[in-house]
């Protein structure tokens, strides 16, 4: 059920089109539940719908909008975005000055900005990795350094690329407990079901379009039995 207190993220007549090729057709949507997941096969426009959610990506026709407004400023700053590969992400040679970027952007005052760093290397046990350089991280760790990134800005709507793949289990765990404990509306994109467990929503996109959309009980089954040979 949708939360009338938390955002909602319309899609109206969304289609998308690259090198002359139909990617998302027509797609209607509101999401405003709190945790949504999207599946579908490899190629089918899952990380096409994620980064319309964020102004990344913009609709060949059609809007997208969050609460209403449309303009990419207003995506931006209410929708973060992990990246499938954190390299997309990560932007500053040391991981402190990575996670100051943004908040130093918003303008805001040095203390906060320290306590709010403090609170989210604390939160993923990453103390020992603020003063490394990023380029020497593993691919988990900076994995976890560019999540630590977009959820520092404190935005309304988290939407995560298979936020999972770098990760070892101990890390995918963390991972998985953080995004549980978020006051904040999570969109993910996984082809990891399990990840999606506990879920509100669950999309399915393909051939362009939304295949199904349902509580995740029904959807992945369905989904699972469709693509079994
Ligand atoms: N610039 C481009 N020009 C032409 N086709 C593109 C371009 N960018 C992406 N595509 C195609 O758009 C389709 C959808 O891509 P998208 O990354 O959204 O798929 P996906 O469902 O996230 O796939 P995966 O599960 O493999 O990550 C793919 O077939 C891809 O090859």
């Amino acid at each position: 059920m949708t939360d009338t207190t938390r955002p909602v993220l319309s899609f109206r007549g969304v289609s998308v089109s690259k090198g002359g090729r139909p990617i998302l057709r027509d797609v209607d949507l509101d999401l405003g539940e709190r945790r949504i997941g999207i599946v579908g096969r490899n190629g089918s426009g899952k990380s096409t719908l994620a980064r319309l959610c964020n102004g990344i990506e913009r609709p060949t026709q059609g809007t997208v909008a969050v609460d209403g407004q449309s303009d990419r400023k207003a995506l931006r700053r209410a929708v973060g975005f992990v990246f499938q590969n954190p390299d997309s992400q990560i932007v500053y040679p040391i991981v402190s000055e990575d996670l100051e970027f943004g908040l130093k952007n918003l303008g805001l005052p040095k203390d906060e900005i320290r306590a709010r760093i403090d609170a989210i290397l604390a939160r993923f046990g990453l103390e020992p990795l603020r003063d490394r350089l990023t380029h020497q991280l593993s691919g988990g760790e900076k994995q976890m350094v560019a999540l630590a990134g977009v959820l520092v800005m404190q935005p309304r709507v988290i939407v995560l690329d298979e936020p999972a793949t770098l990760l070892d289990l101990w890390n995918r765990n963390r991972l998985m407990t953080v995004l549980r404990e978020l006051d904040q509306t999570v969109i993910m994109v996984s082809h990891h079901l399990d990840l999606l467990d506990g879920f509100d929503r669950v999309l399915h996109i393909g051939d362009g379009t939304l295949l199904d959309d349902g509580p995740p009980e029904r959807v992945i089954p369905a989904y699972v039995a469709r693509e079994t040979c």
